[in-house]
This record gives C-alpha cells, structure tokens and sequence, in this order.
C-alpha cells in the first residue's frame, strides 16, 4: 500500500453525491436522475454518484420487473436506463456511478448493479452486489435480496484516468471489510458505496461504517443513499456522507433529498498516512496479507 497520497489521487477531484428517492415509474426516476447528474456537473464536479436501486422501488418482489440486461438476457432487448446513464455522462462530462439497478444476465438471473462510466459516456465497469441484504432483525427491518437476486463475486476497482482509482461496493458491501481493504491495497483513493440503509440500521450503522472503512484504510469513503421515502415505501436512511481518511465528514446531507459536493485533496490521503502509518505497521507476519490472497 503506497504511503503517499499523491501516488494514488493524482490531483484534487471535485465530487457530487445525488440522494434522490426513487418510485414506482421507472421513465420519471430516470428523468430525475439524468436532470440532478446534469445540476451536479454545473456546479463543476467531476465524479458524480447515485444511489442505490434508483430505477425502481427498492423491492425484492419488484426487481425483475425494472430489470436491464447489460450485455444480453434471454427475455430482455431493451436497456432504457443502462442507455441513459451513459449518455447523461457524456452529456455532462462527468465520470458516473450509476447507482445501482437491477440487471439482468444471458440466464436470466438478477443482480443488484452498479455501471460506471467515463465523461465520454463508455461503460468503464460494472460491480454486482457481492453480499446480499439478508437481515431480519425483530421489531426492526426485515428483507431477503436473495429472494430474487443473485451475487456477484467480483471486487470492483475502477481507474477513473487522470485521477486514480476507486473502489466500488453496494450498500450493504460496506459491512465487510475485507472488500474496501483489498480495494484500498490495490491502490484505491476513494471507496464509493451507492447505498439504501434504512431506519433501523440506518442510524445505528451507517455514520459508524462510513467512517470506519475511510480510517481503516486512510481513503475517501463516499456513501450515496436514496432519500427519505414515506410508507409504504422501503424507508431510506438518507445522510449521504463522504468521510476524509482521518473519518471526517467532509460533506454530509440529512434524510430528504440534496446534492452534497466534496473536494478529495492527495495532501489529505499524504498527511493521514504520514502522521499515522498504519499501512507499514501492520503485521502481516502474525496475520496474512489479505492483499495477497486475491
Ligand atoms: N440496503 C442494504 O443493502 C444494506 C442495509 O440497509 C444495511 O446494511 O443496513
């Protein structure tokens, strides 16, 4: 892991994080979210994140429904969202994370999935949700991704030219801490999680785990959640965040829908592993190098 900042963010990137609320029509959330990526390009940014699921109600029983091939799937031609991402990001001149959506494969299986893209508009990666939100907690939020979707095994580290490379996770990805780590290992400055906690776990988790994952591996973290829904829809957290590496709050909303803008600076990734250099102190000679098991 390079000590030095500047070897892994070349230069400052201005970044927006887009918390809408999605619903039930899927050509208006589209809408919605080309008309804020172009309002957060105005402001000058270069990166620009969305939400979790914003295509569709974030619903097990409705994923197949708002589901999109990205290469092909037997019952499926038509990609309006996939489509419109890509050309949202050239239009605005941004590098895209595309929240997530449910895709489609050649099987005909769902997964949840997040298309990322360059300010030309080409799909540079695309991360399937690795760990699915299978949580029952009594009294609280009950729900089972696996139901109807699949899970990707892949971490997802993408080189956004010019500025260095990111680590890309879906919501409930950020609770293990294995895959922001081997991100951070394989030079990530930043790790983009495009988010949907909710009201149970939302306010014991979400600030904790934003945090965590920037401090444990003196990175960005940048948490993009939907805003705040009303029954009976799934009820979002909101509080999108980004985190410096010493797990300050560098831009933070509250739980309606907002735009938040962070500057990333490579003297503030430098600094925090100057001062603090975790990465050399670590003992990998009692533990092993979970960058070297991948
Ligand atoms: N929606 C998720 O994937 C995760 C979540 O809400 C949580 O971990 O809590």
């Amino acid at each position: 892991m390079p000590l030095l900042g500047d070897e892994i963010l070349q230069r400052p990137l201005k970044v927006a994080c887009i918390q809408i609320a999605s619903g039930p029509n899927k050509a208006v959330n589209i809408a919605r979210a080309r008309e804020k990526v172009l309002q957060a390009a105005a402001g000058g940014v270069s990166l620009v994140v969305l939400p979790e699921c914003f295509n569709s109600p974030y619903s097990t029983a409705r994923f197949r429904e708002y589901a999109e091939p990205l290469s092909s799937c037997p019952d499926l031609t038509e990609a309006p969202t996939f489509a419109a991402l890509a050309q949202v990001a050239q239009d605005a001149g941004v590098f895209l994370i595309g929240g997530s959506i449910p895709e489609c494969d050649q099987a005909g299986k769902i997964y949840n999935t997040c298309a990322v893209y360059s300010p030309q508009g080409k799909l540079l990666a695309s991360h399937r949700k690795m760990h699915l939100f299978d949580i029952n907690i009594p009294g609280g939020m009950s729900f089972r991704e696996s139901d109807t979707l699949s899970s990707g095994n892949e971490i997802t580290i993408v080189d956004l030219e010019g500025y260095g490379k990111i680590g890309i996770g879906i919501c409930y990805d950020m609770r293990f801490a294995e895959l922001s780590t081997i991100a951070a290992r394989k030079g990530a400055f930043a790790l983009v999680f495009p988010s949907a906690f909710n009201t149970t776990t939302g306010p014991l988790h979400w600030e904790l785990l934003g945090r965590s994952r920037a401090v444990d591996n003196q990175v960005y973290s940048i948490l993009c959640s939907q805003s705040r829904a009303t029954p009976p829809s799934y009820p979002a957290w909101g509080y999108s965040m980004v985190s410096d590496p010493m797990g300050r709050i560098v831009a933070g909303a509250k739980e309606s829908e907002d735009i938040i803008y962070a500057t990333l600076e490579p003297g503030v990734i430098r600094e925090s592993r100057q001062a603090i250099p975790i990465s050399y102190q670590k003992r990998y000679d009692v533990y092993p190098d979970i960058g070297k098991l991948v």
